[in-house]
């Protein structure tokens, strides 16, 4: 299977036996990806547990989850607005929040990891888990850029590891990837470095790049106003990372200006700023 679709996951999450088989999913990272692989999880009728480092992060996923569905239930209920509100406490209620991964994944079925893009730091995470989690448990890594295989390979679970890849903003985007090395990032992240080069090189402003490839593409966004979305400390940890791994390929050459930004504390619409101001 090369790529499922959101509509084909709810088809498979509807199904009698796969929701008796994956009942309560613990999310690792309350970040962006995180808060809404939570909020399309608990939507879904999972019972959800959202995991962060510390209860002011987490109190900010759950801020951010509750405003996006207000977002869908506006929509979703245009016509018949005083139901919107118990559709969105109906979903709310099935996530909890911790900062205990240990012990939150002694009840659980799934695990969906969505912590920051470092190898490292994610195999400590799955070493720990594989002790705490029971055998049935399926571990699965939301990873732009590292192979599966090296973050299983933490563990000893390697026929219940897989990748789920969703994509950015999650409530919104109907694709989940789980074939090795992706599919969509083969094709983004050469496009987003080449948008960095050209305007490095002094090809064409930020400005002019990103509305070249709106009006001439169709592109929702341009490639700077998507880095941003993305977060410029995630780009420079997927671009660092392949740069170790293939130091003498010049696509995955370190780019002066991200640098500079993500040194500047800079990373996008997360933090106000990064290649543009945000509100
Ligand atoms: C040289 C070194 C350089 C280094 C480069 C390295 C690059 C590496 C980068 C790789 C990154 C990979 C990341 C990852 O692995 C893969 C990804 O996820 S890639 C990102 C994919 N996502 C996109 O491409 C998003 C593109 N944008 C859009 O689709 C749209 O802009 C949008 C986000 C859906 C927003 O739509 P807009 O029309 O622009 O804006 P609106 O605000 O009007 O929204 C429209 C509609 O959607 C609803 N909505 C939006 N967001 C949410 C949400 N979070 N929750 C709920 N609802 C949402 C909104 O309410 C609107 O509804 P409507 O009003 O229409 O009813
Ligand atoms: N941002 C995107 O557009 C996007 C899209 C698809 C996939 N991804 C991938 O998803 C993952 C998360 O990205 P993000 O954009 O949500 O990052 P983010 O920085 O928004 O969130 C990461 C969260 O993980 C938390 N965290 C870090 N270490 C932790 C640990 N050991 N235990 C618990 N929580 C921990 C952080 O506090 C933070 O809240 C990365 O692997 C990234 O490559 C990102």
């Amino acid at each position: 299977m090369a790529f499922v679709t959101r509509q084909f996951i709810r088809s498979l999450s509807s199904s009698a036996a796969l929701h008796a088989a994956i009942k309560h999913v613990t999310i690792i990272g309350g970040g962006l990806m995180g808060a809404g692989i939570a909020q399309v999880a608990a939507s879904t009728g999972h019972s959800v547990v959202l995991v962060d480092t510390s209860e002011d992060i987490l109190k900010k996923s759950a801020k951010g989850i509750e405003s996006s569905l207000k977002r869908v239930a506006k929509k979703k209920f245009a016509e018949k607005p005083e139901d919107g509100e118990a559709f969105i406490q109906k979903i709310l209620k099935n996530i909890s929040t911790s900062t205990d991964a240990a012990s939150v994944v002694q009840g659980t079925d799934l695990v969906v990891e969505a912590i920051v893009e470092n190898l490292k730091v994610k195999q400590d995470l799955f070493g720990a888990l594989d002790k705490a989690a029971p055998e049935h448990t399926i571990f699965a890594s939301n990873t732009s850029s590292l192979p599966i295989a090296d973050i299983a390979s933490s563990t000893a679970r390697l026929d219940r590891f897989g990748g789920l890849h969703f994509f950015n903003p999650v409530p919104m985007m109907k694709l989940v990837e789980d074939t090795p090395g992706f599919i969509v990032n083969r094709l983004l992240v050469p496009y987003m470095l080449e948008a960095v080069r050209l305007h490095e090189r002094g090809h064409g402003s930020k400005e002019d790049i990103d509305v070249a490839m709106k009006l001439g593409a169709g592109y929702p966004m341009g490639p700077f106003e998507l880095l941003d979305y993305v977060g410029l400390d995630t780009s420079k940890f997927i671009i660092d990372g392949w740069h170790e791994k293939d130091p003498d390929n010049p696509l995955f050459a370190p780019s002066p200006l991200l640098n500079k930004l993500v040194a500047e504390g800079k990373l996008g619409k997360k933090t106000g700023e990064g290649f543009y101001k945000h509100k």
